[in-house]
């Protein structure tokens, strides 16, 4: 899928810019991003922390609240860029990996309407 890794590398590219043009390559190893992922996760848990059920499209959200989901989902994804380069994964193609794997994992006709794990089919 040519568009999800050209996106994904100007992406990466972006960030590398920004990092580099700070002197930021030290602080951005492994363990350091991966932090940073796990608190940029929980940045975005805290805008749904505490509420009653949230609908898709965030219906009643404010727009200052939609724009602080869009920040925070931003944030980990951007750190989750960062790190598997640090990581040396080819990301896109690692994606498009999994999603084959699932897809074998969980073939339509044995799971449809159903959000059980593939170990609890029968084989
Ligand atoms: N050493 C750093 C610091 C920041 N960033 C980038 C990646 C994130 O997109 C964003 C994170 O910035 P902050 O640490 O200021 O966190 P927030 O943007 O979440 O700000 P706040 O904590 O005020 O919500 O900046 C980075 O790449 N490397």
């Amino acid at each position: 899928m040519q568009i999800l890794e050209d996106t994904f590398w100007s992406h990466r590219q972006l960030q590398s810019e920004f990092a580099a043009k700070r002197g930021w390559g030290r602080f951005h190893q492994p363990r350091n991003l991966l932090l940073a992922l796990v608190g940029e996760v929980g940045e975005l848990a805290e805008l749904f922390q505490w509420r009653e059920e949230v609908q898709t499209g965030l219906p009643g959200w404010s727009v200052s609240e939609r724009e602080a989901v869009a920040e925070e989902l931003s944030d980990v994804l951007i750190y989750l860029v960062s790190l598997s380069e640090k990581c040396a994964v080819d990301l896109p193609r690692a994606v498009l990996a999994k999603l084959e794997k699932n897809r074998a994992k969980y073939p339509p006709e044995q799971v449809y309407g159903s959000a059980r794990k593939y170990t609890e089919y029968p084989q």
